[in-house]
């Protein structure tokens, strides 16, 4: 009880010194009965109930006020710790018809004295931890509780039972952390069991994936290097880890297989556990562990500490609080109606076509990593290895995913955390949890199965406070999914195009200039006289040469469609001067002038948009590079005027109706036979299994969608994520619009078939 009441005003006797305020924040259970028993209605001050103490045995006093919730965060979203975390949204589980609630409610009459909230009183040097725990904190630049470390850290430390949720890389591990090594240590310090040969654990915590375990151990490790942790997962020897648990320790983290196995082989022995912890209960059962977790949880002693980490509470992980946890108390720091995503992450969406995905995959790389970390999310290992194989001849890159080994697994995470190398290609075994420094970019190359993937996907960057960028890559079919994922994770995408070849090569230099920066200048002395008797030469053309080569453009970039983005192919502009038109200027006229002038242009041509601009008779179209150098050398009919373009003029928008951007449309104008789909052109197929089709079926694998809803097998309709709120929208996937969405083959213009057009 001293080490917690009276350390700090933060948290003093709530009883003795509630300020008035803090008390508007009080659960309405504990508004309703003071620590007392008395009714709590006018003020706290005074009260001279005693503390009780909850479980385990030696808890702290049970203290029913979390004034670390308590308070808005203010203090952290201006200074400390900008927009993270919300305390204007927490509730608990109401299913019980529990009514415990963690909050605040406004209250517009401040407390006199009250310094809830204040940036010191989050110190953690002022919080009454152990010394050793801050100054292990401190070394590693953690001075100050975030919100959901400040909001689990009272509860957590009267012992109770706690299902909690906050955003992506928002602290959760030390939320439960610094509670449960504060115990540890002074139960240590009381008991001198530290160093105890053979003494069994006191916590353990299970993790969904290897690379989470390991984490979750590593924060616990360098946050308390005093106490015995250790981690238990599959895919490596037994040995070590049975040699381990066998000398003692204090923390056993591990992923529930591996756990079970050690149970069964005795060695590991579970009858000395006060804190348990879930950590992602939720991806538990995504995973398929919920039979290993609800065994392991039989075999724990019932007096213990449980505590639940979930982002959503799909109806398993509510069967499991429900059976395993004792009145649990939730801290929700998210809520259902806000954005789900931390925030300091900036979200693109970018049109892409099947076949131009990995050309632009390496422009953004490019053009917003600026040289720092990426990750790049597909949906199949396939993929994974495929696409990270086709960058690393520009971009360093290494796949991650479940059918590589543990020690490669880790050897890649670990050279991808050194910077080794800056882009990791995975699927989303690397989604959740893993905390991985200064990620300044994700790309989802593939949509995600769901909106909560999506969210920690995207929470591999942003983290900590920190700012970052998420992509999100679509196709022209997909453009509804992206617009229902926008609504259920509530945030909202900048839709941008792809790079400009222009704006990929700026980055680059720039990129190579900073490389050129970091040059020892030791090193620069050995190469100045080459550097002297070359500028003689080349002048300013010495240096360009050199930034061309260090940025990966030795040979000239490949030409590049402005409008599908594929190499190969040139986008060129037909103008016609008024007096030269022969009538209605349409898709037709273009392909009746390139037959006239080079036939196999007009069999080759791509797609055809008209200039939006009324006052010019033009329109733009793809040709393959090698037919361009023809084109360009033929003599041309009077008035007309071709010519390569850099950037798209604006277009009419006459592309199918279930695509806003017209521009990325998927169908083609080909001279002859009218309209023809294009875009799969030697592309693999997406309508196999686990991929997602083009029209936007997931097939196969755990999870699909069968209409516009994110369905999951095995998840309920009321997720957190979810939150019933997309389930019963109207369809967007699988009722792609079947109306005429092109443009006219005879007038050009849209809305008509040219069977129908009123010209004929
Ligand atoms: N109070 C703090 N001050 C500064 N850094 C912190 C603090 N608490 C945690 N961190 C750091 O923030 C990062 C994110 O923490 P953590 O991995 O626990 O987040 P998380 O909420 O579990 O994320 P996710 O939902 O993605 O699993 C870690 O690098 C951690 O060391």
């Amino acid at each position: 009880m001293a080490s917690i009441v009276g350390v700090s005003s933060l948290y003093r006797s709530p009883c003795l010194e509630l300020p008035k305020r803090a008390l508007s924040y009080l659960s309405p259970s504990s508004k309703k009965s003071h620590l007392c028993g008395r009714r709590a209605s006018a003020t706290a001050r005074g009260c001279c109930c005693s503390l009780q103490s909850s479980r385990p045995t030696e808890a702290p006093p049970r203290l029913l006020v979390p004034l670390a919730v308590a308070s808005p965060n203010s203090v952290l979203s201006e200074e400390a710790f900008k927009g993270l975390g919300d305390f204007s949204k927490s509730s608990l589980d109401g299913e019980e018809g529990e009514e415990e609630y963690y909050g605040f409610e406004e209250e517009e009459e401040e407390a006199e004295g009250s310094t809830v909230g204040s940036k010191e009183e989050l110190a953690i040097a002022n919080l009454g931890l152990p010394e050793r725990l801050v100054s292990a904190l401190e070394e590693r630049g953690i001075t100050h509780l975030f919100p959901i470390q400040r909001a689990v850290l009272l509860p957590a430390l009267e012992g109770r039972d706690l299902i909690a949720r906050a955003k992506t890389g928002t602290g959760k591990t030390l939320a439960f952390g610094i509670p449960i090594i504060k115990r540890l240590t002074e139960d240590n310090e009381g008991r001198r069991i530290s160093s105890k040969q053979g003494r069994l654990p006191r916590v353990l915590v299970l993790a969904p994936t290897r690379e989470l375990a390991k984490q979750v151990e590593k924060e616990i490790k360098e946050s308390a290097p005093y106490l015995g942790t250790v981690c238990v997962y599959g895919g490596v020897s037994y040995n070590v880890q049975q040699n381990t648990l066998a000398r003692g320790v204090d923390v056993v983290v591990g992923t529930p297989g591996r756990i079970i196995d050690l149970i069964d082989s005795n060695s590991l022995q579970l009858g000395e556990i006060q804190y348990l912890v879930l950590d992602e209960a939720d991806r538990m059962l995504a995973v398929g562990f919920e039979e290993d977790v609800e065994v392991i949880l039989e075999k724990l002693p019932s007096d213990r500490q449980s505590m639940l980490f979930s982002a959503t509470m799909p109806g398993w992980v509510k069967k499991l609080a429900r059976r395993y946890l004792n009145d649990p108390l939730t801290i929700d720091l998210v809520g259902d109606q806000d954005e789900k995503l931390a925030e300091g992450i900036k979200l693109y969406a970018i049109p892409t076509t099947v076949t131009s995905k990995r050309t632009i995959l390496s422009d953004l790389i490019t053009v917003y990593a600026k040289g720092g970390k990426t990750m790049v999310f597909t949906q199949t290992k396939r993929d994974a290895d495929e696409v990270s194989m086709a960058l690393t001849n520009s971009i360093a890159s290494e796949a991650l995913h479940g059918d590589i080994s543990q020690h490669q697994r880790e050897r890649t995470l670990s050279s991808f955390r050194q910077g080794k190398f800056t882009v990791l290609v995975a699927t989303d075994v690397a989604a959740r949890g893993l905390d991985i420094p200064n990620v300044d970019l994700i790309i989802h190359y593939e949509l995600p199965n769901d909106p909560e993937t999506f969210v920690h996907r995207s929470g591999r960057t942003g983290r900590a406070g920190k700012e970052g960028t998420a992509i999100l890559m679509f196709t022209s079919s997909q453009r509804k999914t992206v617009k229902s994922l926008e609504r259920d994770v509530g945030c909202k995408f900048e839709f941008v195009s792809p790079p400009l070849m222009q704006e990929v090569l700026e980055s680059s230099a720039e990129q190579a200039v900073a490389t050129l920066r970091g040059v020892h200048p030791e090193s620069i002395q050995h190469f100045l006289p080459t550097a002297q008797r070359l500028t003689e030469d080349l002048g300013t053309n010495a240096l360009a040469a050199a930034l061309a080569h260090l940025s990966g453009f030795s040979q000239p970039p490949s030409s590049r469609s402005l409008i599908s983005h594929e190499q190969g192919w040139v986008t060129l502009q037909l103008t016609r001067e008024q007096g030269y038109s022969r009538g209605f200027f349409s898709p037709r006229s273009v392909t009746g002038f390139l037959s006239d002038v080079y036939p196999a242009a007009a069999d080759e041509v791509g797609k055809i948009y008209l200039i939006a601009d009324e006052r010019v008779q033009g329109a733009v179209f793809d040709l393959p590079e090698e037919i361009v150098k023809e084109l360009l050398n033929k003599q041309l009919p009077p008035g007309n005027t071709i010519s390569k373009i850099m950037k798209l003029p604006a277009l009419q928008d006459d592309g199918p109706s279930t695509d806003n951007y017209g521009r990325f449309s998927n169908w083609d104008r080909g001279s002859r036979g009218g309209f023809r789909e294009r875009g799969h052109r030697g592309s693999r197929n997406w309508g196999g299994r686990g991929y997602v089709s083009d029209d936007g079926f997931r097939r196969g694998g755990r999870s699909y969608r069968t209409d516009n809803r994110w369905s999951r097998t095995g998840g309920s309709d009321d997720d957190w994520l979810i939150s019933g709120r997309s389930f019963g929208r109207s369809s967007s996937f699988g009722s792609r619009d079947r109306g005429f969405g092109g443009a006219c083959f005879n007038c050009g213009r849209t809305g008509h078939r040219a069977s129908e057009c009123p010209n004929n």
